[in-house]
């Protein structure tokens, strides 16, 4: 095979045949959305593919919606015939007169949000988060809350609000009140950050009254991705008491193009970390099979790395999160999205959030260029990256959510 074949992917390439996640792309010369899997630096047309091999109508069907929910929808088994039917189609000599021509290079296309978010759900499952940022927000009290190690706190979110990887924030604006200030005032978040977090794609839907017990989450968890939780720290802290946050992150959430299927992240499974708590049954992780995800995030600003938050000390499996989401009865949706909540480890600089790199804004951090933030200023860029173990050696790709913050508008 010539290196210069779309089909000459090498080995250790973090989107090799090992990856094959699922997004939705456009080019120029057919503006029509649809879905893509990423092979290597190319994008396959899925549903053309498809139809060009002769796949099964189920397959066929599902691959060639415009955004991923039918697929979603479909359930366990199906993702695993369509993912088979892929491999198939990228390795398999027999194919590659029909396949090679509808593998777009990356440079090509423009990536949409890849699904239609039903709920948006977002948690609180590190341990590290929570004990840093209950001492800024809660300074005097227990930085942990008496039910952290019961139950995995979460909220519910604005599943409108969230956008694909480089789509543009605009700076909120809303009530804050100013330290040493009685009465609130208006004006532009002055303490914007981000939350580098993971977010989980659900599929198959349940009926109202029913619950998926931690070992049916991955009979619902798609895949994942990468989600950046923007968040006005100013807003949040003025407005959360009692009932949690709101208009402090409601203004925008992003997430990364490609949906890595779960079935790419078997080599990334981790013992999560020891519990200290007994757990109600329905939570009780200790005889399960271990679903921590050995996942290693970079969050950069302005391309410098500026924290590399682990996935693995999560305290919270996404078992547990879809478990406890679903206790009460609540059904699920194709398109769900629920992300682990801010992703940080125990050293100062693997923490996934701005507040607590800079101690609440105390201690600025320096970039390359000699400026220094506390929060984030308008035309700042952040990106997450992340990666997993693969088979072999080789490393399973998220890619990025990428987001750049404009001024406040009038
Ligand atoms: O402890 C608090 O009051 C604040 C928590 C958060 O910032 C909420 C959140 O989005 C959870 C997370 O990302 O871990
Ligand atoms: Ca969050
Ligand atoms: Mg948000």
């Amino acid at each position: 095979m010539s290196t210069d074949s779309p089909f000459a992917v090498p080995y250790d390439d973090p989107f090799g045949v090992h990856n094959l996640p699922y997004g939705v792309f456009r080019t120029a010369g057919r503006p029509q959305p649809r879905i893509g899997v990423r092979f290597g630096g190319r994008v396959l047309d899925a549903g053309a593919a498809a139809r060009a091999v002769g796949a099964p109508a189920e397959v066929s069907g599902l691959l060639s919606a415009p955004l991923l929910n039918p697929l979603l929808a479909a359930g366990r088994p199906a993702w695993t015939r369509v993912r088979a039917a892929l491999t198939e189609w990228l390795t398999g000599e027999q194919h590659r007169a029909a396949v090679g021509p509808l593998l777009v290079p990356l440079a090509d296309v423009a990536l949409d949000l890849p699904f239609e978010v039903a709920d948006y759900v977002d948690f609180y499952a590190s341990e590290h988060h929570a004990v840093n940022v209950g001492r800024i927000f809660r300074a005097g009290a227990d930085p942990l809350t008496p039910n952290w190690k019961h139950l995995p706190i979460g909220y519910h979110g604005r599943a409108g609000t969230v956008v694909v990887s480089g789509s543009p924030v605009v700076r909120p604006c809303g009530q804050r009140r100013a330290g040493g200030e009685d009465a609130p005032s208006y004006g532009p978040s002055l303490r914007l950050d981000v939350e580098a977090e993971l977010g989980f794609v659900v599929g198959g839907a349940t009926g109202r009254g029913s619950r998926v017990a931690m070992d049916g989450a991955d009979e619902h968890v798609f895949g994942v991705c990468l989600l950046n939780d923007w968040s006005a720290r100013d807003v949040q802290a003025w407005e959360y008491v009692p009932l949690g946050p709101f208009l402090g992150k409601s203004f925008a959430t992003s997430v990364s193009p490609w949906v890595v299927p779960l079935d790419a992240l078997a080599h990334a499974r981790t013992a999560p970390p020891p519990r200290d708590t007994p757990l109600l049954p329905y939570l009780d992780d200790a005889a399960a099979p271990p679903r921590g995800l050995d996942i290693a995030m970079e969050l950069r600003l302005n391309g410098h790395t500026v924290s590399r938050p682990p996935f693995a000390a999560m305290y919270w499996t996404y078992a547990q999160m879809l478990a406890h989401m679903t206790v009460n009865g609540a059904s699920l949706r194709p398109g769900d999205l629920f992300a682990s909540g801010t992703v940080s480890g125990p050293e100062p600089d693997s923490v996934g959030a701005l507040i607590e790199l800079t101690h609440g804004g105390q201690r600025p951090v320096a970039l390359p260029d000699g400026s220094t933030r506390a929060f984030l200023e308008d035309g700042d860029e952040v990106v997450i990256t992340g990666s997993a173990p693969g088979p072999g050696g080789v490393r399973v790709g998220l890619g990025e959510v990428a987001g750049r913050v404009e001024p406040a508008r009038d």
